[in-house]
């Protein structure tokens, strides 16, 4: 049982490793969240069973059962040839039946982890599902998966069934063949009665042992059946980022370079998400991408975050390709917010020393925070920086200023924002706007920051705004050269001013 375990637990840790450590983001797009949750649960489980379990059972019965087969054919040829035959039958079944476990069980897990999937989809949207009211939409969604489940094990029960029966028939079978032949045997003197009784037992434990070694091979076939996905998981190549050891530079200026670059998402390979864009980023220009929803903002981001690999030309950065630099060393030197900061079960202090390699303090925590403008209310909780976060306890503007603090005590040399202040009041916006200004003009610590943002305003102050448009580069410039050019940034400006007034 311990030994079962252990194996499980191994299992469980390098599956886990292979997707997290080995994988690149996009393996995430492919996969589903129950998918990946049910082969590290009872798809390891299996797999263990398979090694702690099954393997060991059928090897004992075919040692017990190829023993019981010399026996009899040793006691009498042709009674022995009889029951082979009939053994064979049942192995013909067995195997038949084997493979339809297998096939099942495959089906077993897809449908389970589909059920997962909604459980966990209606859990985490709870909110959105009360509001329209569709709990028994979302309840005929997962009992459809139920209602699969169902439908497999019947069939499977069926099957088993039918291998019960065959085994019943075919056993008895034995019997009758051993008594009539053996009978009529002892009636021409070829055996003694004391060697048809001794048959007769022996067949009965040859027949047991194919009996066992057919139930345990069809749970063998149900475990490799489920545990395929985990060994495709476990076999999958790492991601070259990830094997290869980058350069490491002394110091990173913070120039980035887009060239010519282009990308599709695979799992999207007919629809180009950016087309030839050309950038160039200098070390401590504060550079906002301005555009409309969908026009490749944040994929330009992933891609500096290398995330994802361009389809074609390159990221570079002070001027070396991306690919030749170390990426965790990299990323420890860039700073993101993204647009929906989700915070880590953890407590406040653990959230935003997240990912920081250097020696923290409290204190430097705090002056985190107070640069954020989200001291005042994490001191405000009852446990203040020790309060566990969970997502109901905080608003989406203090989350967001727990992100920000989260990339202010990086110190990094290339800032990323993604509309990191969507979700703040105009007070704190206008604060945290002020801090972020502060962060990059700081002649010690001059950075290089990309801003990404809906709200105009918040960008004006850039040093050059970069209007995209259905993946493309389509303007650039100041916010004034912008203005008088009177394109898609006049146009949104404009709109924006419209709808204050
Ligand atoms: N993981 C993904 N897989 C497939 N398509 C994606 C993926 N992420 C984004 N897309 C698609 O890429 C396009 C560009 O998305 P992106 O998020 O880069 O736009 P954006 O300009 O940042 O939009 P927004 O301002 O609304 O955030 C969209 O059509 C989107 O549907």
């Amino acid at each position: 049982m311990c030994y079962i375990w252990n194996m499980q637990v191994k299992r469980m840790r390098e599956t886990l490793y292979s997707a997290l450590l080995l994988q690149d983001i996009s393996f995430f797009d492919s996969e589903t969240v129950g998918d990946l949750t049910s082969r590290l649960g009872s798809d390891c489980q299996q797999v263990s069973r398979v090694i702690g379990n099954d393997l060991n059972l059928i090897l004992r019965n075919v040692l017990q059962g190829a023993g019981a087969l010399i026996y009899l054919i040793v006691l009498s040829w042709p009674l022995g040839l009889c029951t082979l035959l009939i053994c064979t039958t049942l192995a013909g079944v067995m195997l038949i039946y084997g493979l339809y476990q297998k096939k099942a069980a495959k089906l077993t897990q897809e449908f389970t982890a589909s059920a997962n999937e909604v459980a966990q989809e209606t859990f985490s949207l709870m909110r959105t599902v009360r509001v329209y009211g569709t709990e028994k939409q979302e309840f005929a969604r997962y009992n459809q998966w139920l209602g699969r489940l169902a439908d497999i094990s019947l069939r499977q029960s069926a099957a088993y069934g039918f291998w019960n029966l065959s085994f019943n028939t075919l056993y008895h079978s034995t019997q009758i063949i051993a008594v009539l032949v053996g009978g009529m045997s002892i009636l021409t003197g070829n055996i003694t009665a004391e060697q048809l009784t001794k048959f007769i037992l022996y067949s009965e434990w040859l027949i047991y042992s194919t009996w066992w070694v057919g139930d345990n091979l069809s749970s063998l076939m149900q475990s490799v059946g489920a545990s395929e996905k985990v060994f495709q998981l476990m076999d999958l190549m790492p991601s070259n980022q990830f094997i290869s050891k980058g350069k490491k530079l002394q110091k990173l200026m913070g120039r980035i370079d887009f060239v010519n670059v282009s990308f599709h998402y695979s799992s999207r390979p007919t629809v180009p998400i950016l087309q030839n864009v050309s950038i160039a980023v200098a070390p401590g220009e504060v550079v906002a991408l301005v555009g409309l929803s969908g026009s490749g903002k944040s994929t330009l981001v992933n891609l500096l975050l290398r995330l994802y690999e361009p389809t074609k030309g390159q990221v570079l950065i002070d001027g070396f390709p991306l690919k030749e630099l170390d990426i965790k060393w990299l990323r420890e030197r860039i700073g993101y917010v993204g647009q929906e900061p989700k915070l880590f079960r953890m407590d406040i202090s653990s959230n935003i020393k997240y990912g920081c390699t250097r020696d923290i303090k409290q204190e430097d925590i705090e002056w985190a925070a107070k640069q954020a403008y989200a001291h005042d209310f994490i001191s405000s909780l009852p446990n203040g920086y020790e309060t566990l976060v969970d997502d109901d306890l905080l608003s989406g503007g203090q989350k967001q200023r727990i992100a920000i603090a989260r990339a202010i005590l990086r110190d990094p040399d290339i800032l990323i924002l993604d509309e990191a202040t969507s979700a703040l009041d105009a007070e704190s916006e206008h604060n945290v706007k002020g801090v972020l200004r502060a962060l990059r003009s700081d002649i010690m610590t001059k950075r290089t920051v990309l801003v990404i943002a809906h709200r105009l305003s918040t960008i004006q102050a850039a040093d050059r705004i970069v209007v995209m448009g259905g993946g493309r580069v389509i303007e650039m410039g100041s916010h004034r050269d912008l203005l008088q050019e009177e394109g898609l940034y006049a146009r949104l400006a404009r709109r924006q001013a419209d709808a204050v007034a």
